[in-house]
């Protein structure tokens, strides 16, 4: 960065605030990006800053103008501030790539390195439909509002909802090879299968074109330091659940079902899964486990009772510990609309009985420690 300066403002205080002007997507100061081309400040106390975008016709940079312009601002003895965009060389590029990723040339999925301290859990559900994208995103907003940052990967290939229901409208944006995540208005950043299919248009990718997509999700994209990364799988037993274990074996698996029989006995089946990938299941969520008549308040079944808890069980025997049922969420009309509108109800309405529910459900998986509980080793006792 060269900065030219003089009327009595200095170098420092123009470093100071540009420093504090962060790239929208990558959430890191433009200072230490290098994204700072030069400064120029004119006798009048005009201050013209030059910047490089990542790329040209960068989504953000109505939001980067802005922000330098208020930050550089507030400096005394500026008169006026003007921003002029340029763009990146490929060798820039390729330098920030290697800054994001740690000083590693290679891709790799960071997730999966000894070290790492994201806690990654991959959301399954027997079927469609019981809610499994609607718990991960609220529980997404709910980890957020604890302080963490949260990143979530929609592997639904028949559902990819997770965007709309996070209010995401802006496509991620591609640094060359390298992906950068859209953030939504609760600070979750999303990346989804639908991002990369023309319109509505339902994935029609078998096995090793899925493997590849998920590892690109895991590898490609920019996550920065997440703290939780929650993975919407495709409802029942298929490749994308094997395609996680292989990719990141340190997955922990949260199952969703209803309370009913039948959506039980293939919630476990989902599970089972785990135990043949020895990773470990964290524990089972009951959605629409009730809700209060309209007429008397009283508690209604509507979808009958106990189905979580014949999912915990049959996968306490399956993995030979115990599988908790971390929390049953009511029927709640507004948890719907959350979904429809893209907040959240652990966001929009925190105090409501299903947010309740979602949050202590959080709560568990935020301060779970890792550990060999609940993991099944893949060994079977020897009789003698
Ligand atoms: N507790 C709840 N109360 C009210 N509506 C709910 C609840 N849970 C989910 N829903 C609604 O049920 C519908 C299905 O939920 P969702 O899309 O989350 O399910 P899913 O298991 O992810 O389905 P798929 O895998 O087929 O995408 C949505 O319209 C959602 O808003």
């Amino acid at each position: 960065m060269s900065i030219a300066v003089e009327h009595g403002i200095t170098e420092d205080a123009i470093h100071k605030a540009l420093s504090k002007v962060q790239d929208p997507e990558i959430h890191r100061s433009i200072t230490e990006l290098d994204m700072v081309k030069e400064v120029h400040v004119a006798a009048d106390g005009t201050v013209k800053v030059a910047i490089f975008l990542t790329v040209a016709g960068c989504p953000m940079k109505d939001r980067l103008t802005n922000d330098i312009k208020s930050e550089v601002g507030t400096i005394a003895g500026v008169s006026a501030v003007e921003v002029e965009l340029d763009v990146m060389s490929s060798e820039q590029r390729e330098a920030l790539k290697t800054k994001l990723r740690g000083g590693q040339v290679d891709r790799e999925i960071p997730f999966a390195q000894p070290g790492s301290l994201t806690r990654v859990y991959a959301i399954a559900s027997g079927k469609g439909g019981v809610g499994k994208s609607s718990v991960t995103v609220n529980l997404a907003a709910a980890l957020v509002a604890k302080g963490l940052k949260v990143g979530v990967v929609d592997a639904d290939i028949y559902g990819h909802s997770i965007p709309r229901m996070l209010g995401v409208t802006e496509p991620p944006t591609p640094i060359d090879d390298m992906i950068l995540a859209p953030t939504a208005p609760s600070g979750v950043k999303v990346i989804s299968i639908g991002m990369f299919t023309p319109g509505n248009s339902p994935v029609v990718w078998r096995g090793p074109m899925l493997h590849r997509a998920i590892q690109q999700f895991l590898g490609d994209v920019y996550w920065g330091d997440l703290d939780v990364l929650l993975l919407d799988l495709p409802p029942g037993t298929g490749d994308i659940a094997i395609s996680v274990a292989q990719l990141v074996p340190n997955a922990e698996i949260l199952v969703v079902t209803t309370p009913q029989q039948a959506a039980a006995e293939v919630a476990e089946r989902a599970g089972t899964i785990a135990v043949q990938t020895r990773q470990r299941i964290t524990g089972v969520i009951e959605n629409m486990s009730w809700m209060p008549c309209p007429h008397c308040g009283e508690q209604v079944d509507v979808f009958g009772s106990g189905g979580g808890e014949t999912v915990a069980e049959a996968l306490t025997r399956a993995t030979g510990t115990k599988v908790p049922v971390l929390g049953q969420i009511p029927i709640d009309v507004r948890l719907r609309e959350g979904g429809d509108n893209g907040q959240p109800l652990t966001a929009s309405d925190p105090d409501s009985p299903a947010a309740q529910v979602l949050i202590g459900i959080a709560d568990k998986i935020a301060t779970r420690s890792r550990g060999l509980v609940g993991m099944s080793l893949g060994v079977s006792p020897v009789r003698k």
